[in-house]
């Protein structure tokens, strides 16, 4: 078996171990994540599905134009968000889990996502559920963010504003939260269309270079502060657990340091 396919294959264990653990016949809204990873996840659902093992009315909540297309695909039913009744503790969090992939995951479970320029919606859909699940394969798995992935925090941006943005976000200092001296943003561009990538929402992405992030949520917040950004694709505090898949065929499931720390 070739390396790409090793890779696919451990995706693949992670996704459907996660799906098997917390997609219960009496799940009813479900969060469904975007990237390739995620593909996964649906052929998971669209097995237990045929096998009558989901709840009858569960609706999916899509996170991308992918997510959707692959929900619908598999004879899932699709739901919007703002269509979904309010739960009664008025938190609106009415999803009752998200499983979603990432980018790199660190020892807490903050996670870099937007590799598929699809943050915004998933971090709408993450912090509208009770538990958010990331899935993926063993590279994705670090101590520190930033450790691994090397294509820097994607930060959606108002088209109108992205020079702008990129030039306050490359003169953001916040000592000992990340590791270079000074950012560096690129605009994304699209292959096989000239020019940049366009999001779902119509937006561009900058990919933001910190070097090694020792303070996710002081990033995510000075990041969000800049004006014309829509949302930073770094989550932090907001996953619940992690499944990885090894290329031997094992899996590993972490929960964040410090509430493993607790359990001890
Ligand atoms: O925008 C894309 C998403 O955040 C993806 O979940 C993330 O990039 C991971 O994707 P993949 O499972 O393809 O590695």
């Amino acid at each position: 078996m070739g390396s790409a396919d090793l890779v696919a294959q451990a995706k693949r264990a992670a996704a459907f171990a996660a799906v098997n653990k917390h997609v219960t016949p009496d799940v009813r809204v479900l969060g469904v994540g975007t990237g390739s990873t995620v593909v996964f996840v649906v052929e998971r659902l669209a097995e237990l599905r045929a096998q009558g093992q989901l709840h009858p009315e569960l609706v999916c909540v899509p996170t991308s134009f992918q997510s959707s297309q692959l929900i619908v695909a598999a004879g899932l039913r699709p739901a919007e968000l703002n269509d979904l009744p309010a739960d009664g503790d008025g938190l609106h969090a009415p999803i009752d889990v998200t499983i979603d992939g990432a980018d790199e995951v660190d020892a807490e479970l903050n996670v870099i996502k937007g590799g598929g320029a699809a943050h915004l919606r998933e971090k709408v859909v993450a912090a509208a559920s009770r538990a958010l699940v990331i899935v993926g394969d063993s590279t994705k798995d670090a101590r520190v963010l930033g450790d691994k992935w090397a294509g820097g925090v994607p930060v959606e941006v108002a088209p109108l504003a992205w020079r702008t943005a990129k030039a306050q976000i490359e003169r953001i200092a916040l000592p000992g939260a990340f590791e270079l001296a000074a950012p560096a943003a690129t605009l994304r561009q699209a292959v096989r269309k000239a020019g940049p990538v366009v999001t779902d929402n119509g937006n561009f992405v900058l990919d933001v270079c910190f070097g090694r992030i020792h303070d996710p949520p002081a990033v995510e917040r000075r990041v969000m502060m800049v004006p014309g950004v829509v949302e930073v694709g770094i989550f932090s505090g907001m996953a619940c657990e992690a499944w990885f898949g090894n290329e031997d065929g094992t899996i590993a499931c972490r929960i964040p340091q410090s509430m493993a720390k607790k359990h001890e």
